[in-house]
This record gives structure tokens, C-alpha cells and sequence, in this order.
């Protein structure tokens, strides 16, 4: 019984990670958010930023990344549901790509107060 629990959630933890993997193998924007991610984060050790700066940086990459696939998850529902052009369509996929924009603004401008002073 409680073999069997572990084994589904480790099970569930693999569907999880394959997602992830889906989503870098299928997504232009996702292998951008990569490359940023790994920018920054080489940048964050050059630099030995501080842990409380680690700890936002952190938190924006995360937020970046999860509007991102849940925006992409939205486009890929909605393409499903509804192939043809519907005005409903466009306002769900405009309203989940503004969320990305909200969570790269928000990280924008959190990155520059972290990097500024180490850069000037
Ligand atoms: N089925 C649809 N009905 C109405 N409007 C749609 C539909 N599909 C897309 N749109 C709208 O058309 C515009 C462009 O859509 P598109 O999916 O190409 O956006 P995009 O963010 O540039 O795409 P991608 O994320 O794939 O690069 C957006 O305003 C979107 O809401």
C-alpha cells in the first residue's frame, strides 16, 4: 500500500520532469527562457551576489518560466477546443501572453536593481 503510493508519486514527479522536456523540445520561446536563465545565472555567480538577491532572482526566473508554460498550456487548450477564429479565443490568449508580460516586466526591473550596482 504504501510502496505503491511512493512508486505513483514518483511516477507523477516523472510526468512532471517529461513535461518540462516537452515543453523546452517544443517551444522557440521556452530555449530563449533557457539561455536567459543560464545568463543570469552566470552572471549572479561572476558577480557573488548576495542570498537575499539570489532568493528574487530565483523567485523571477520561477515566475517567468511558470507564466510561460502556463500561457503556452492556454494556447495549446484553446487551439484544441477551438481552431477557428473566435474574438472569446483571442481575449483568453491575449489575457494569459499579458500574465507573461506582467511576470518579464516585474523580473526586468528586479534584475536591473540587482545587477546595477555590481555593474556601475
Ligand atoms: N483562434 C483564434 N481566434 C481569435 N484570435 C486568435 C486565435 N488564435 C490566435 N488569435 C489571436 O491572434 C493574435 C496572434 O496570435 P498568435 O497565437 O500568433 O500570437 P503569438 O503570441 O505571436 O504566438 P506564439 O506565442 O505562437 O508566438 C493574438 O492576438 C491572438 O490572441
Amino acid at each position: 500500500m504504501r510502496n505503491s503510493y511512493i512508486s505513483k508519486r514518483i511516477a507523477s514527479f516523472g510526468y512532471a520532469f517529461n513535461g518540462i522536456i516537452a515543453f523546452l523540445r517544443s517551444e522557440p520561446h521556452a530555449r530563449i527562457h533557457a539561455l536567459a536563465t543560464i545568463v543570469v545565472v552566470a552572471a549572479g555567480c561572476w558577480y557573488h551576489i548576495a542570498t537575499s538577491e539570489w532568493i528574487w532572482l530565483i523567485l523571477c526566473i520561477a515566475l517567468v518560466w511558470v507564466t510561460e508554460m502556463l500561457n503556452t498550456v492556454v494556447e495549446k487548450i484553446m487551439d484544441h477546443l477551438s481552431p477557428q477564429q473566435h474574438p472569446k479565443v483571442k481575449w483568453i490568449k491575449d489575457v494569459a501572453a499579458g500574465a507573461v508580460l506582467v511576470a518579464a516586466i516585474a523580473a526586468l526591473v528586479i534584475g536591473i536593481l540587482i545587477f546595477y550596482p555590481y555593474l556601475f
